[in-house]
């Protein structure tokens, strides 16, 4: 710059601060002024020295660097994308620590002589301690984005210098960094760079949203946005929240927008029903049964808002730059009849282990839990698997197939009878299913074959949480946690007036869908774990070749997992050096459900049924159990009926033995087997 322009520069900086602002001076932003006045008066630098911006060796740079890597890997991608968008236009982007050292660097690199000598390049150290008024180091001090566009730069050596900067602020509200586009030359109208301060804001702003993600990954993150069309692409806000539906952090924006909607306006410890006119469990229920967006307002102001919902772990920001390849360690499967983890079950399929993430959120909480899927896809293994790993784990697990039990019983065997309410009933009465779960987890597996008579009882317990037992006046509490599981649409039924619709609601708190081996992603990982399982994780003494895999991959699986299982332990049976090929495999699956040709030129030369290892029983139905005879009993005959059965059963019929278990005498048991037409094997 002449000197005589430098020295204009200077003359017009100490009219300013001196309170002489004249014509010219009036055009000039609070900001610089004041920041002038800091430049002169609080640093006392002098606006004509020459003397050029430090830079840092690398070995400075790094100490720099070091304790931020994760902003840096993060930021990068935000400095790529917004140079894109500028590089054509002259300028260079910078990326500032929060002490204004420049730790990433773009530009032109035929220009990096004059990049350099402008001090516009990696290690550059721009803070208004030494350079006065400049765009990073105001930006920083004043905490908001702006540019300082030629002569508003306090030394005249910076004053053809335009530079737009916008601060990048963490999730606590501390400065992470800035990031800038700097040009060495511009034209002299200070309108001419504001379309580059817009972009270097929304790129700030893209890096808080990533870094805000990224630190909250194993977190719920409500992403809020004012216009329901653009919540799912983009977010204003963002708030995380814990699996208790308590306020963990939110963002600058949030903070601002949401702050005034509590009291002492820290949204920080809140829970999500005291900030919006909805609570945690209620997100979680409209997030679990769809992916839409949810309109929602605050508690104070009715503020609308649209927000979507991101559960933990299911986005997070990927590394930029060159990552190294990690071995995925060896699966641990579980033993053979040991119980399953809810992360073993949720194998590497995405929708599994969404709603794996999701059911880790609510299964310590009053929620009832519905399992949707078709037989065999795992409902049982989910739920005592969601038992396990819940709080009530050193309680009982109780199961109950309402499908399994005849209609007439599951009053009995679900609410329990009282001591002496029948004759002969055993002194202690029994405790039914439900008092049995106390404090655990109650299974109610088919909950679709809960009989219709006793869905309001049912609804009762549910509501009321306590139960009066066949027989008894006294209601007695109990602490209850229901999994309900079924193969039916249970919406139908509640359409056609098969299932109560407020049992429904009751039941499905939460709702989560398990995945047909059709349509896992993971099947042919899931088919080496449960063979590992039958195998008993001796997995270097089995494989499965190419073809036998294609066709179990290929087939439709109409039981599931139960198939799977019962095919992987007949091949295991038959297999040879433990190679398990496609002649290995049950010939349902080779004949029926694959197009491969090793698989089908085997068909024909094994079209006789193989015969099959014992499997799992398979489940009556409830129809099959049902002894005519009995039908027209009353619950409690029903109840009565079936302790006698059970003595008489366990006592292999000898009737001496039962009449003890029972309590009555053996005349009184002999009238019983002929009233309940209990009839010993050896007479039927
Ligand atoms: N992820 C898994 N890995 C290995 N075995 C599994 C897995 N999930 C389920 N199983 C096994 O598959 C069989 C069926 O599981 P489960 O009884 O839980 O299914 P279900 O959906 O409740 O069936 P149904 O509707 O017929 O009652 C069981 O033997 C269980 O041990």
């Amino acid at each position: 710059m002449p000197e005589q322009e430098v020295n204009r520069h200077i003359q017009r900086i100490f009219s300013c601060v001196s309170g002489n602002r004249g014509n010219e001076g009036q055009q000039i932003e609070a900001p610089i002024v004041t920041s002038w006045e800091r430049s002169l008066q609080h640093y006392g630098i002098d606006p004509s020295e020459p003397n050029p911006v430090q830079v840092l060796t690398a070995a400075e740079l790094r100490e720099y660097t070091r304790p931020i890597e994760r902003f840096l890997r993060i930021a990068k991608a935000g400095v790529q994308f917004l140079h894109r968008q500028v590089a054509d236009l002259g300028y260079s982007t910078l990326l500032c620590d929060a002490h204004g050292v420049t730790v990433d660097w773009r530009g032109d690199e035929r220009f990096s002589r004059q990049w350099k000598d402008a001090g516009l390049y990696l290690g550059a150290v721009w803070n208004e301690h030494q350079e006065g008024t400049c765009g990073v180091g105001t930006a920083l001090i004043e905490q908001t984005a702006l540019t300082v566009h030629k002569g508003d730069h306090f030394r005249a050596k910076n004053a053809n210098l335009t530079c737009s900067c916008a601060p990048i602020i963490g999730p606590s509200g501390k400065t992470m960094g800035l990031i800038d586009v700097s040009a060495l030359h511009s034209p002299d109208s200070k309108e001419s760079q504001h379309l580059a301060l817009q972009l270097v804001m929304q790129s700030a702003r893209m890096i808080e949203s990533a870094y805000f993600l990224n630190q909250y990954e194993d977190q719920w993150v409500l992403k809020l946005n004012f216009e329901r069309e653009l919540a799912e692409v983009s977010s204003e806000c963002l708030v995380a929240i814990d699996g208790e539906g308590r306020i963990l952090a939110a963002d600058r924006i949030a903070c601002r927008t949401l702050g005034h909607e509590v009291p002492g306006g820290n949204l920080v410890g809140r829970f999500v029903r005291e900030v919006f006119d909805l609570n945690f469990e209620k997100l979680l229920d409209v997030y679990s049964n769809s992916s839409m967006v949810l309109p929602i307002r605050t508690q104070a102001t009715g503020l609308q808002l649209f927000a979507c919902l991101r559960s933990p772990q299911a986005i997070s920001v990927k590394p930029v730059g060159r990552v190294e390849p990690v071995a995925p360690p060896r699966r641990q499967v579980p033993l053979a009849g040991q119980p399953l983890t809810l992360d073993y079950l949720a194998g590497d399929d995405r929708k599994l282990q969404d709603s794996v993430e999701r059911i880790k959120r609510v299964m310590n909480k009053p929620i009832p839990i519905l399992l949707n899927g078709e037989t065999g896809t795992g409902k049982e293994m989910f739920a005592q698997a969601i038992h396990h790993a819940s709080r009530r784990a050193d309680k009982p697990f109780v199961a109950v197939n309402c499908a399994a039990i005849p209609e007439s019983l599951i009053e009995s065997e679900l609410f329990g009878y009282k001591d002496g309410a029948f004759t002969g009933a055993r002194s202690k009465g029994m405790r039914g299913k439900i008092l049995q779960s106390d404090g655990g987890t109650l299974f109610l597996d088919e909950i679709g074959d809960m009989p219709a008579s006793l869905q309001p009882r049912l609804l009762r317990v549910l509501a009321e949480r306590e139960v009066t037992p066949l027989g008894g006046e006294t209601a007695i509490p109990v602490d209850l946690h229901v999994i309900c599981a079924t193969h039916r649409n249970i919406l139908d039924m509640v359409a056609s007036g098969a299932f109560r619709e407020d049992l429904y609601y009751r039941l499905n708190g939460i709702a989560f869908e398990l995945p047909s081996l059709r349509e896992r992603s993971d099947l042919e990982r899931l088919i080496n774990d449960v063979l590992l399982i039958e195998a008993g994780n001796s997995v270097e003494s089995v494989v499965i070749d190419d073809a036998a895999m294609r066709v179990m991959t290929d087939f439709c699986w109409p039981g599931n997992i139960r198939q799977l299982r019962n095919a992987l332990r007949y091949a295991l049976a038959v297999c040879d050096n433990g190679v398990i090929t496609c002649a290995d495999l049950p010939v349902d699956i080779t004949v029926t459900g694959s197009t491969d040709p090793a698989a089908a030129s085997l068909t024909a030369s094994r079209r006789q049924p193989v015969a099959q290892l014992p499997e799992e029983p398979v489940r009556p139905p409830a129809a099959s159990v049902v002894d005519e005879a009995v039908a027209g009993l009353n619950a409690m005959e029903q109840a009565e009926r079936q302790v006698i059965l059970e003595a008489l059963q366990k006592y292999k019929w000898q009737v001496s033995k039962a009449v003890k278990e029972v309590g009555i005498s053996r005349a009184t048991m002999y009238r019983k087997m002929d009233k309940y037409a209990i009839v010993p094997p050896n007479k039927r």
